[in-house]
């Protein structure tokens, strides 16, 4: 596996040690942002990469859970952490550093600086380079997720969107956010889009069908899969599981493997970072 590294906002460059960071956001809460970006990790490195989640929910953080993750990481040198390791991919979450009980309750400056060391001061790929580092951010567009896109050199973003969200103005409204910070939208995923059913298999699009595909159109991003309302997404997410790893060949995780790489693929197309003068004359 060969990924590049990519282009980030111009008035940052990209960190040592981590090719592409991916920022999953939406519009709103509960649409399936964390459950997505766990199984497009877990894709993304069954396709070969070495792939990191960053759980930027400081309020919220559910990717230890959805991940299967207690305990604390390490810090063998009292400064950085260790990532936590599941399912193939690496990890780090407040959630994992604070009481499960314990409530978050710290203004947006705090919050911000708390996620900005857990990215900085995470010994991220071991010794070995990042291929994607997937940063679940906290839903909507506030203060937390505009410092964020404003400070973390960020490759790419995909929001995650359902089919009543399309009906309201969220998903626009992150997608414009990130356009403002010159963050490039890779693509819109469609959660939650057809039901099928657990006994027959039957199909049915629940709230209506075509509505990410028009957004997409309507906004001029691609549209980079639609991921279907399934009960074992949401059972072996509860479970600690994500679908990707307990059930690889069920017609969800294919959808998550197809929208992985299609999402690396359209990062593929957008330009290369600028190497640094010191690393080219390196050769
Ligand atoms: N495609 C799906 N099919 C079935 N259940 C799903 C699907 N996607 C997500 N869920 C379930 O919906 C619930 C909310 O998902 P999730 O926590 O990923 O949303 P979120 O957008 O990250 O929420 P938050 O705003 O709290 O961060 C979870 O119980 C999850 O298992």
């Amino acid at each position: 596996m060969n990924v590049s590294t990519h282009a980030v906002q111009p008035n940052l460059a990209p960190l040592p040690g981590i090719r592409n960071i991916i920022a999953i956001g939406s519009g709103k809460g509960g649409v399936g942002k964390s459950t997505t970006a766990v199984n497009l990790a877990l894709a993304l490195a069954a396709d070969g990469a070495r792939v990191g989640v960053l759980d930027a929910d400081i309020y919220g953080p559910s990717v230890p859970a959805m991940l299967g993750l207690s305990g604390r990481p390490d810090s063998p040198d009292g400064k950085s952490i260790e990532p936590m390791r599941a399912h193939g991919v690496e990890a780090m979450s407040i959630g994992l550093l604070v009481d499960q009980d314990t409530p978050m309750i710290w203004r947006g400056p705090m919050a911000t600086s708390a996620l900005t060391q857990l990215l900085e001061q995470t010994r991220w790929g071991n010794g070995e380079v990042l291929d994607y580092l997937i940063v679940d951010l906290p839903p909507g567009t506030g203060d937390i997720q505009l410092t964020l896109s404003q400070k973390i050199p960020v490759a790419g973003a995909v929001i995650v969107t359902t089919p009543q969200e399309i009906a309201t103005l969220d998903a626009r409204k992150a997608l414009k956010m990130f356009e403002k910070v010159e963050v490039p939208v890779l693509g819109l995923l469609e959660n939650m889009a057809v039901h099928v059913c657990s006994h027959c298999g039957h199909a049915e699009h629940v709230f209506g069908s075509g509505g990410g595909r028009a957004m997409a159109e309507r906004y001029g991003v691609p549209l980079l899969g639609s991921l279907p309302l399934d009960v074992g997404i949401r059972e072996q997410g509860d479970a600690g599981v994500p679908v990707v790893a307990s059930a690889p060949d069920s017609a969800a995780a294919q959808a998550y493997r197809s929208a992985a790489r299609a999402l690396a693929a359209r990062l593929a197309e957008r330009p290369r970072a600028a190497q640094p003068i010191a690393a080219s004359l390196l050769g």
